[in-house]
Parts: structure tokens; C-alpha cells; sequence
């Protein structure tokens, strides 16, 4: 074990799922992650990046410890969690509070959002009934409801206001880790950056670390001190937030970043289409796997997968000709 080690890490990790696919319905083995680290430092937030279907939600659940890895493993200050004894597993499992995307589903319809939230102080014990109606009380006040709403049931509320609830109850357990998973895709461009802004308010109110899931890259840019993007379950790129923005050392972030509207449009942009749809799991492309969409490709690159090397002072990209492509 390492003096200091990250709060979270996920070393070499793996997933598979069986699936059946094609006509016939054969069973086939799909990829979901393949065999990615990843380490979180204490109070860090790092964003997950990539295409739909390139395994992020299965990234998250296993860090979060809802769902086992096949190979690898989540360690949690250093050790492996599936090797922690009952009473620690059970704080790891309180202190990581995922965050989904409609958090609608997760809440029980038929509950008053108070008693939503309040739910997890009371199986926390200890604390009486007052003392818990005053907590769910501010946190609902903290996340930009009000005292009100404790007595409404979910479908009496919008969207953003939903995914207030979300958080004012995972909140409730005292989290020290969030991984928020497309916290603001299904919500309006103007409720998406006051549900960051609230994300980021909270982060540095209760000392969370956090990852946040998205599609969008434009999601994690002033958020995220630290962006991994991910490519058919494998890491392609890993950057400080801002350095990935202006110094991409991969052709897939290249492609990704020339896709949000208001970058792309910035004088000199070249335009960077990417070409095809993400390649089934169940058959990743040989060599690097994004060589079917690159436009680089050469011949070296349908043959062997690069590493995921550092480029620069943390800065890490696998791309065999990232040099060439990138200088400077
Ligand atoms: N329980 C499951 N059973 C079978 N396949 C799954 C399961 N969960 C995920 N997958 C597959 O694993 C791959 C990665 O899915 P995952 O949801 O992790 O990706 P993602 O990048 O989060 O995309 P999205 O944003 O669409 O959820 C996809 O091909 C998906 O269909």
C-alpha cells in the first residue's frame, strides 16, 4: 500500500455481460469495461467522458460498489473493498452515494419527498425525530427547495427540482464520495448549470470528492478538475480539465470537443466529424480501437493497441501517433 494512497481507485478493472445477439439469438460476451485504472484523489472531481455505450454507468455503479467487477478491483483508501469487513464495507457503501440521471426512478412515488430523504438518517439511527425533521429541513433549504415541499410527492415537481431531491437525499448519508451519473442530461440547457453550480456548491460545502458522468464533454469543462474519456470500455485520455480542452492528445477527444457548439465555433476551429457509430462491444476493432473512426489511422494502428501513456506532466493519451498529430 501506497504512504498516500487515493480515496477511490479501480485497478485494472473489468466487466462483461452475456447477451444474446444476432438472429439467431446466439448468447455473445459484451465488453462493457476493459480493464481500466482509475484513482480519485481526496476532494478531486474527475469527470468520466465518452460516447453512450462506452461504458461509463458500468465504470460508475463499480466504483460506487453496486456492482461487482470480473476482473480488478475498487479500492477504497487503499483497500479492496470486497476485502473490508462487514462494518467498514457498510461505510463504504454509506459514504459513496451515486447520483443517476432521472432521479425520479429511485425515488418511491408513493413517499412524501421529506420522508424520501429523511429515510437514510433514520436507518443511520441514533438521531431522534426532531433532530432528523431538522436535518431533511435544511437539506431540502440547501439544495434549493423549501420547507414546503417536504409534504409533496415526486411527480408534483419538475425536473431540475427532481434532481434537487436527488442530491438533498444522497446528501442525507453524509456522503464523502458522489458519482453523479448524467446528473443533467435530461434537463433544459439553463436548469443544467444551476444543477452543476448546485453540485459544485456542495462539493466544496461538504468536502466531497467527486466523478461525474456525461456524454458532454461541455458538462464537465468548469466543473471537473480532471477528465478521463473513454472509448469501447477502455480509457483513451486523461487530463487536467483544462488542458484536455486546449491540448487534446487524442483524435477521439479531438473529435468530441470540435462537437460542442460553442467551441467549435471558435475562429481557425477545423471542423472534425466522427465518422460511424460507436462499434458493437460485442466485437471491438482490433490494434486501437477507435481505428475504424480515426482519420489518422495508419496501418500500425489496425494491428496494436497503444498504451495509455503520459504525454505530458499528467497527462495521459493512447494514441500511437499522438505526437505527430499534436506537437507542442
Ligand atoms: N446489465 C447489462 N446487461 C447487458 N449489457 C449491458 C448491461 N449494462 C450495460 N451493458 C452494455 O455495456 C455497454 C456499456 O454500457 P454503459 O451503460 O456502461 O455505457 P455508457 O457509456 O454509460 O452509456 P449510456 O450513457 O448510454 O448509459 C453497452 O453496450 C451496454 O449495452
Amino acid at each position: 500500500m501506497t504512504p498516500n494512497p487515493p480515496l477511490l481507485s479501480g485497478i485494472k478493472l473489468r466487466k462483461q455481460f452475456r447477451v444474446s445477439a444476432g438472429p439467431a439469438s446466439q448468447t455473445g460476451l459484451l465488453t462493457s469495461v476493459d480493464g481500466v485504472d482509475v484513482e480519485i484523489a481526496r476532494g478531486e472531481t474527475v469527470g468520466i467522458a465518452g460516447e453512450s455505450g462506452c461504458g461509463k454507468s458500468t465504470l460508475g455503479k463499480i466504483l460506487a460498489g453496486l456492482m461487482s467487477p470480473d476482473g480488478g478491483e475498487v479500492r477504497y483508501c487503499g483497500r479492496a473493498i470486497h476485502s473490508l469487513p462487514p462494518a467498514e464495507r457498510e461505510r463504504f457503501r454509506r459514504r459513496t452515494q451515486m447520483i443517476f440521471q432521472d432521479p425520479f426512478s429511485s425515488l418511491n412515488p408513493r413517499m412524501r419527498i421529506g420522508d424520501s430523504i429523511a429515510e437514510p438518517l433514520i436507518i443511520d439511527g441514533g438521531s431522534s425525530r426532531q433532530a432528523i425533521r431538522a436535518t431533511m429541513l435544511r437539506l431540502l433549504e440547501t439544495v434549493g427547495l423549501k420547507a414546503e415541499h417536504a409534504n409533496r410527492f415526486p411527480d408534483e415537481f419538475s425536473g431540475g427540482q427532481r434532481q434537487r431531491i436527488g442530491i438533498a437525499r444522497a446528501l442525507a448519508s453524509s456522503p464523502e464520495i458522489i458519482i453523479a451519473d448524467e446528473p443533467v442530461s435530461s434537463l433544459d440547457i439553463s436548469i443544467q448549470a444551476q444543477i452543476i453550480n448546485l453540485l459544485q456548491a456542495m462539493k466544496s460545502e461538504h468536502h466531497l470528492t467527486m466523478a461525474i458522468i456525461s456524454h458532454d464533454l461541455s458538462v464537465l469543462r468548469h466543473i471537473c478538475d480532471r477528465v478521463l474519456v473513454m472509448y469501447l470500455g477502455v480509457i483513451v485520455e486523461s487530463a487536467p480539465a483544462a488542458q484536455l480542452f486546449q491540448q487534446y492528445q487524442h483524435p477521439y477527444s479531438e473529435a468530441l470537443i470540435a462537437a460542442i457548439p460553442r467551441i467549435s465555433g471558435q475562429p481557425g476551429h477545423t471542423a472534425v466529424v466522427l465518422a460511424g457509430d460507436l462499434p458493437s462491444p460485442l466485437a471491438i476493432p482490433s490494434g486501437c480501437r477507435f481505428h475504424p473512426r480515426c482519420r489518422y489511422a495508419v496501418e500500425l494502428c489496425r494491428t496494436t493497441p497503444p498504451a495509455l501513456e503520459e504525454k505530458r506532466d499528467g497527462h495521459f493519451a493512447a494514441c500511437h501517433l499522438s505526437r505527430d498529430i499534436f506537437p507542442g
